[in-house]
């Protein structure tokens, strides 16, 4: 059997790889509720060139925390200094949008998951692991201040948020958006469709305390219960799927709930799928000599 040396991808590429990951899930239309190529969907003060600066301006912290991550070995010295680079981060990020908070979960979850691809870890499942354990350490620097949205919702509501969304290893990444756009993929959908039906499937799911801080249970029940329907009705591939998503969408820009940490999870999905992973070249060697 063909044996490839594990090139580790280059700090350069992996931030390439994040951005890029950002700007395809912006582009993604018509999603329901966020920023796409249509609009702001909820939100009166985003649109897609500014979804694109922000994420732009995330590049330098995605090769610095791929770089540290390369650099120290995993523990609560690398888990402080990715600390610090995210406060750095997102700083740039609200420099770039004139303080609007597009990314910041999205810097969170894709930049644990750059640290642990550039720490060596192979595979979308060792990743997530790896992950996990590096978001579960203790961060002395963590500056005091106003509980953020999601602290609230997590307080009010008593849902885990992006943290443990984290740190039980990225299950609606690896369990649900990953499967179901391969999945769609296999059956021959576009690839719009099966990246849509990703992003439905993540939000039939998720506790987004994005949703909840701005619509509380209700709406994100409505949230839930709606992205259901389209992936019940067929998907976004299909004429009826795509008529209860554009009712979907009509829904939520009318109550302002934007699925925001499902945007996030698509991006952080698109990103695994895209890194060059040994076993998965391997595969595609094997397959290219049959
Ligand atoms: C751990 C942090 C993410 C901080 O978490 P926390 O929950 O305390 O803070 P939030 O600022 O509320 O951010 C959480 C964002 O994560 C997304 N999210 C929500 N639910 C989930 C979930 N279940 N799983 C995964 N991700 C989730 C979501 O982000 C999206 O929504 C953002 C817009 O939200 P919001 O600010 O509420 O804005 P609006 O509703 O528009 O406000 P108004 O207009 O109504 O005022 C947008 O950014 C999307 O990305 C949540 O908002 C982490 O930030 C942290 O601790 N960082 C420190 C640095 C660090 O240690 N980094 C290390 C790795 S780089
Ligand atoms: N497309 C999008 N619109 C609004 N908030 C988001 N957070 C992540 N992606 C988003």
């Amino acid at each position: 059997m063909t044996v490839i040396e594990h090139a580790r991808p280059s700090a350069a590429l992996l931030a390439d790889a994040a951005v890029l990951s950002l700007c395809a899930e912006a582009r993604l239309s018509p999603k329901p509720g966020l920023v796409d190529a249509r609009g702001g969907g909820a939100h009166d003060d985003m649109d897609l060139p500014l979804m694109l600066a922000s994420a732009e301006a995330l590049r330098p912290a995605f090769r610095m925390i791929a770089q540290a991550a390369e650099r120290t070995p995993a523990g609560v010295g690398l888990r402080e200094r990715l600390g610090v680079i995210g406060r750095l981060g997102d700083r740039a990020m609200l420099r770039a949008t004139g303080g609007i908070n597009t990314h910041r979960g999205a810097l969170w979850s894709l930049g644990l998951l750059v640290a642990a691809v550039a720490g060596g870890a192979a595979g979308e499942r060792a990743a997530a692991g790896d992950a996990a354990r590096l978001a579960a350490l203790p961060d002395r620097w963590v500056p005091a201040g106003e509980p953020s949205h999601g602290e609230r919702a997590r307080r009010r509501y008593g849902t885990g948020g992006a943290r443990r969304e984290a740190e039980n290893a990225f299950p609606h990444v690896i369990g649900v958006a990953l499967p179901r756009l391969w999945a769609g993929r296999a059956a021959g959908l576009g690839e719009d469709s099966a990246r849509l039906d990703a992003l439905l499937a993540v939000m039939s799911l998720l506790d987004d305390t994005c949703v909840l801080h701005r619509g509380g249970p209700g709406g994100l029940r409505a949230v839930q219960h709606g992205a259901r329907r389209v992936l019940d009705e067929g998907g976004a591939g299909t004429g009826s799927g795509r008529a209860a998503l554009m009712e979907l969408d009509d829904a939520l820009r009318a109550r302002r709930l934007s699925p925001g940490g499902s945007g996030d999870l698509l991006a952080a999905a698109l990103f695994l799928d895209r890194v060059p992973w040994p076993e998965r070249l391997e595969q595609e060697v094997l397959a290219c000599g049959r």
